[in-house]
């Protein structure tokens, strides 16, 4: 079974206007809200595959409801511990030239409600896939990722980790199996400049080889990945298309990586079809399609770097 943990979902408030004048009045040209929050947005991509997930995390209040409602709505099983306060709200301003994000405060997680989801977690089954996604509500410790890795392990299920910052750093300590960082969160999280693909790599391959970590997937937006782990050192060049709405790209290249990877276990498709998956979702106004990945994918170029 794949589990998606969200921590700090959101409804995604997306607002596309011609240009954004600050400190005046702008109206939006169309604006819509969706169900967000990366651990969801994976399940959503999953779904659109064909592929079963439940979502779990915390949801609260009127906006919790409208998560829930979605969910059920695309029929997506969640099982979410409930939350006093209300689930944050994501405001995505999307103008002819650039994106800008006003990401919304986390409500509170008491240490019950902390604790009924470890609880959820400890029922999880060896051979269950399950990605943690996203940022840490502030009343939780920057050390939860870290602490559920490894539960997981403990457990024999497969720990797949897409975070930042220093929850990124913690969780490295335990070695999940699958990261999906950028390639700006992989320069914070080392805190070294990322100069070229050779940067990319040497880091990369100290996750791989110092931290234990199976697959590293380094995303690199409009110039695709590089692949470091198990099945060696590729980058994979992203297809070529005017980007329109970049808001999930990387949440959908973790469905398409671990969707491919379900199938088949092989990681050199799992990673082509993660960039094909993240691109299709960057070429349109919302999360990627099937078939719009599967069109992508015979676009993606892959070349081998095992010698660098
Ligand atoms: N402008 C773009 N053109 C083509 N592909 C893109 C573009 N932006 C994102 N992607 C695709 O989505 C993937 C993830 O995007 P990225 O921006 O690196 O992730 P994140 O949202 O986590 O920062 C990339 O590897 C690429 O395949
Ligand atoms: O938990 P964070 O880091 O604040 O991110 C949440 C935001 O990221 C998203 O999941 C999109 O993430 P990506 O663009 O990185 O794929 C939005 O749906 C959500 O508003």
């Amino acid at each position: 079974m794949i589990y998606t943990i969200t921590l700090n979902p959101a409804i995604d408030y997306v607002v596309k206007m011609d240009s954004f004048e600050q400190g005046g009045i702008n109206r939006s040209e169309y604006d819509y809200k969706e169900a967000g929050g990366k651990g969801i947005n994976v399940s959503r991509v999953l779904h659109q595959f064909g592929q079963s997930s439940t979502a779990l995390g915390f949801v609260g209040g009127f906006t919790g409801k409208f998560i829930t409602d979605s969910l059920t709505e695309l029929k997506i099983p969640y099982d979410f511990v409930q939350l006093q306060q209300d689930t944050r709200i994501n405001i995505k301003i999307k103008t002819e030239t650039d994106e800008t994000e006003v990401n919304g405060l986390s409500p509170a997680i008491g240490e019950a409600e902390y604790q009924a989801l470890l609880a959820k977690l400890k029922q999880l089954k060896e051979g269950d896939i399950v990605v943690l996604a996203g940022s840490l509500p502030h009343s939780l410790s920057k050390t939860v990722y870290r602490q559920m890795v490894s539960l997981l392990n403990e457990q024999g299920a497969i720990a797949v980790l897409d975070t930042s910052g220093t929850p990124l750093k913690e969780a490295i300590q335990a070695s999940p199996v699958f990261i999906k960082p950028n390639h700006h969160e992989l320069a914070d999280l080392f805190d070294e400049e990322v100069r070229d693909d050779y940067d990319i790599v040497q880091l990369a391959k100290r996750l791989h080889q110092d931290y234990g970590i199976n697959h590293v997937l380094v995303s690199m937006a409009k110039a695709g990945a590089i692949y470091v782990g198990d099945s060696g050192v590729f980058k994979l060049l992203a297809p070529k298309g005017k980007a329109v709405h970049s808001v999930g790209a990387g949440d959908s290249a973790v469905a398409g990586f671990i969707c491919k990877w379900y199938e088949t276990t092989d990681a050199r498709k799992a990673a082509a079809y993660a960039i094909a998956a993240g691109s299709a979702t960057a070429f349109s106004k919302t999360l990627c399609t099937k078939a719009e990945t599967d069109v992508l994918l015979q676009q993606v170029e892959v070349i081998d770097l095992s010698r660098r």
